[in-house]
C-alpha cells in the first residue's frame, strides 16, 4: 500500500527509482505546448445531412493521427462530471480504505495497484490506476464498500454510454472503409475494460512519465482526460499535447485496428506526462476482444495491397505485449507479414 505513489507523494521528492534513464525520461518536453490540430469531431452531426462529411473525418484522422477528439457523442455532461468526481473521491480516500482493493497481482482483472510490475521493474510509473472489466453493466464489480450502490449505478450507466459511444465510432469507420457488415463482430469488442489513471502532483515532471511511450493493445479506446493536460502524442517523430476540452472524449485506435484495417488506420504511440502543480486523473474505456478471437486484416482491405500481418489469437498477442511491456517498437514484430 505504501506503494501507491497517491498515499505519499506528498512529502517526498521524486525518489531515485521513478527517474527514467536519459533516453526515456521527457525532458523538457512534458511541457510542449499543446495542440489544436487533432481533429475534434461532432457526432451529433452523424444522425443527419452530415453523416458522409463525419465518416471522412473519422477515416482521415484515423488515417493521419490514429487520434480524435469527440463531442456531442451521446454521454451527457452530467454523467462524465459524476463518473470523474467519484474517482477523485476514490483516490481521496484516506489510505486504509484504499488498501482494501490494492493489489500486486497481476492475474486479478480487477485492482487497485501502481505502475506497471513495481518489484521486478528498473523503475515505476508516476501513476495509480483503478482497473475492472465493466461489460455488460452487471458484471460492474463492487469496488467500494462504503458506497457500492452509488459506484454500480454511475459506472453501470457510464460504461453503457461509453461503450454505445464507441459501437457508434466503429459503424462510421467500418462505412467509411466500406468493410462488410460483420467486420467489427461482436467477439472483438466482447470485453470491455474501466481503467483509471490516477497522476498526482509530481515534484520533477521533467525526469519521470505517468505511463511511457506505448499503443494501446485493445482495438479502440475512449479516454475522459478531465481539465488538466497531459496526453502527449507522437506525430512525425514529434510529442505534441492533446487539448483538454470540456465534455469531450479521445479516441485512440488501437493496436488490433490498425492490423484488421492492413495499417489504413494507425496505432499511434501516446504517453502521459505528470504535472508539478496539479494532480491528473483519467478515466479510460478500453473495447477489447475475446483472447480467443481471431484477428487479421479484413479482406475488402488486402484486395489492391497485400497483408501486412497474418492471422493469429488476441491472446497470443495479449502475451507479446505483456511481455514486451507494451514497447511499441517491438509489439508488432511477430504478427508482421515480410511481403
Ligand atoms: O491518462 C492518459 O491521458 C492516457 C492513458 C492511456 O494512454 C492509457 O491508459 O492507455
Ligand atoms: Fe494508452
Amino acid at each position: 500500500m505504501e506503494k501507491l505513489v497517491s498515499s505519499w507523494y506528498n512529502d517526498k521528492s521524486l525518489p531515485h527509482d521513478y527517474v527514467f534513464p536519459p533516453d526515456k525520461r521527457p525532458g523538457k518536453d512534458h511541457e510542449v505546448a499543446r495542440c489544436n490540430s487533432i481533429p475534434v469531431i461532432d457526432l451529433e452531426k452523424a444522425d443527419y445531412d452530415g453523416r458522409n462529411h463525419i465518416i471522412q473525418q473519422i477515416r482521415d484522422a484515423s488515417q493521419d493521427f490514429g487520434f480524435f477528439q469527440v463531442i456531442n457523442h451521446g454521454v451527457s455532461e452530467r454523467l462524465m462530471d459524476d463518473t470523474m468526481n467519484l474517482f477523485f473521491e476514490f483516490f481521496d480516500m484516506p489510505n486504509e480504505d484504499k488498501a482494501e482493493h490494492f493489489s500486486e497481482d497481476p492475474h486479478k482483472k480487477s485492482r487497485l495497484y501502481t505502475s506497471n510490475n513495481y518489484d521486478n521493474e528498473e523503475f515505476h510509473l508516476w501513476r495509480d490506476n483503478l482497473r475492472h472489466p465493466c461489460n455488460p453493466v452487471d458484471k460492474c464489480r463492487n469496488l467500494w464498500p462504503t458506497k457500492p450502490e452509488r459506484y454500480r449505478e454511475i459506472v453501470g450507466e457510464y460504461s453503457v454510454k461509453v461503450r454505445n459511444m464507441l459501437l457508434q465510432i466503429l459503424e462510421l469507420m467500418r462505412e467509411g472503409l466500406a468493410l462488410q457488415s460483420n467486420a467489427f463482430r461482436e467477439e472483438l469488442t466482447k470485453e470491455q475494460m474501466l481503467s483509471v489513471n490516477h497522476y498526482p502532483p509530481c515534484p520533477e515532471p521533467s525526469l519521470t512519465l505517468g505511463l511511457p511511450k506505448h499503443c494501446d493493445p485493445n482495438l479502440i479506446t475512449a479516454v475522459q482526460q478531465g481539465d488538466i493536460p497531459g496526453l502527449q502524442v507522437l506525430k512525425d517523430a514529434k510529442w505534441i499535447g492533446v487539448e483538454p476540452l470540456p465534455n469531450a472524449f479521445v479516441v485512440n485506435v488501437g493496436h488490433q485496428l490498425q492490423i484488421i484495417t492492413n495499417g489504413k488506420f494507425k496505432s499511434a504511440v501516446h504517453r502521459a506526462v505528470t504535472s508539478s502543480s496539479h494532480a491528473r486523473t483519467t478515466i479510460v474505456t478500453f473495447l477489447v476482444p475475446d483472447s480467443h478471437s481471431i484477428i487479421e486484416p479484413a479482406k475488402a482491405l488486402t484486395d489492391n495491397k497485400p497483408p501486412l500481418y497474418r492471422a493469429f489469437k488476441f491472446g497470443e498477442f495479449m502475451s507479446f505485449y505483456t511481455e514486451k511491456v507494451g514497447d511499441p517498437e517491438t509489439v508488432l514484430e511477430p504478427f508482421k507479414l515480410k511481403n
